[in-house]
């Protein structure tokens, strides 16, 4: 079998949404979980929505001096309140602002198509370079219809809003979105080395200093997240993309979701191998699900497999529920404790956040970043 072919393989075996989906109607025959039928309602009934208005974005765009590419922003904010403030990712300028401010709204024909970078479920990637500014981002493009069609207008928007809301060094930036009759088109910070995904598979297990450089990066965006109440929920190598000099970003937030503390949640989302034994038992969890993946992808860049790999799903999560957690003798002892301490069955046993970034392994990994 070829490289390519083992590559995708072993890709479709993580997808998260056919893995979410097989995982629900699992359990779905066992327990009928209410709060996890969301995510099972693929494909839509609707197909001639007004697909704007069911998006909850707006058309109207407005601008932020200091960006090159013209801020858009979304229509609605999102009817969450965190500390007590409302939680509003971005303002919609007024039309009357954007007639005096004499903002000319985006178009595709502002932008030359580079590369293709690649392909999701809902869209193609493309690098693309604004032609007034010669400005460089990554340009995601979606089928307005299939949007409709597989019913994640939801899942889309809040994608955006939570997305637009962040600004974090290792967290990918969404700059804006435009649309045009059939496509919607979101630009986002290019990453020009790719996903860390691919990266593994070519040249995995990684080295220590590797290894701790990128799950620094990745803590550090997740409290960044967890101090706005966000949870990631779908933390994983493919998730992880690649800038110049080993910076990497966190990206794709089509799970992210706000979550004010002390509120658990109960949505079944993840991928199997990242699944936290709480996802698994269905039990309310919080944002230690990310703490529990970030456990998930250490031991992966070490080892260059997850740790509780079996050849089914089923004896997968099996293992994941039973703790069953062991390291190939290769593994530093360092390296073997903070990824013991990230994988606690207890969630509020973990590891906090910040006493990863001050963990051993990293700060002995430090100066050679
Ligand atoms: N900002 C970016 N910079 C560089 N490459 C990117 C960027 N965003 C996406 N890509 C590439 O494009 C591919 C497709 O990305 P996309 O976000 O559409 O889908 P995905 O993350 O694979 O999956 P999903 O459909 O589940 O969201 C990715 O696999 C990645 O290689």
């Amino acid at each position: 079998m070829s490289n390519a072919v083992n590559v995708d393989a072993a890709k479709a075996r993580r997808d998260s949404l056919l893995q979410r989906n097989m995982l629900l109607s699992m359990r779905l025959n066992h327990s009928g979980n209410k709060d996890a039928t969301h995510v099972s309602r693929l494909p839509a009934e609707k197909t001639n929505t007004n697909w704007r208005a069911s998006l909850g974005l707006s058309r109207r765009l407005s601008t932020k001096s200091t960006s090159p590419v013209a801020k858009v922003t979304t229509s609605s904010s999102v009817n969450n309140k965190i500390n007590g403030k409302r939680y509003s990712p971005a303002r919609t300028v007024p039309p009357s602002h954007q007639a005096k401010l004499n903002v000319k709204p985006m178009s595709l024909d502002d932008f030359e198509l580079g590369k293709k970078l690649g392909k999701g479920k809902f869209g193609r990637v493309y690098c693309v370079k604004h032609k007034k500014t010669g400005f460089i981002c990554a340009m995601k493009v979606m089928e307005k219809q299939e949007i409709v069609q597989y019913n994640v207008q939801k899942q889309f928007r809040r994608e955006v809003e939570i997305q637009s809301s962040l600004n974090h060094q290792n967290l990918t930036k969404l700059y804006g979105y435009f649309h045009d009759e059939k496509r919607v088109y979101l630009l986002m910070e290019y990453s020009v080395n790719g996903e860390l995904y691919k990266l593994l598979r070519s040249r995995g297990p990684l080295n220590d200093i590797y290894a701790s450089h990128y799950i620094y990066q990745v803590a550090d965006a997740l409290d960044y997240m967890h101090q706005r109440n966000i949870i990631h929920r779908d933390v994983k190598p493919e998730n992880v993309l690649i800038g110049f000099d080993n910076t990497v970003k966190l990206t794709d937030f089509g799970w992210s979701i706000i979550s004010p503390r002390g509120v658990k949640r109960k949505t079944l989302c993840g991928t199997i191998d990242y699944l936290s034994p709480e996802l698994i038992n269905l039990k309310p969890y919080d944002d230690k699900v990310d703490v529990w993946a970030l456990g998930v992808l250490a031991y992966e860049l070490v080892t260059n497999a997850p740790p509780f790999e079996e050849d089914t799903k089923d004896l997968t999560c099996k293992r994941i529920v039973k703790g069953d957690l062991r390291f190939p003798s290769h593994v530093s002892s360092d390296a073997q404790d903070l990824i013991t301490q990230l994988l606690r069955h207890n969630s509020q046993d973990r590891i906090s956040l910040r006493d990863v970034k001050n963990h051993p392994w990293l700060v002995k990994n430090k100066p050679f970043w």
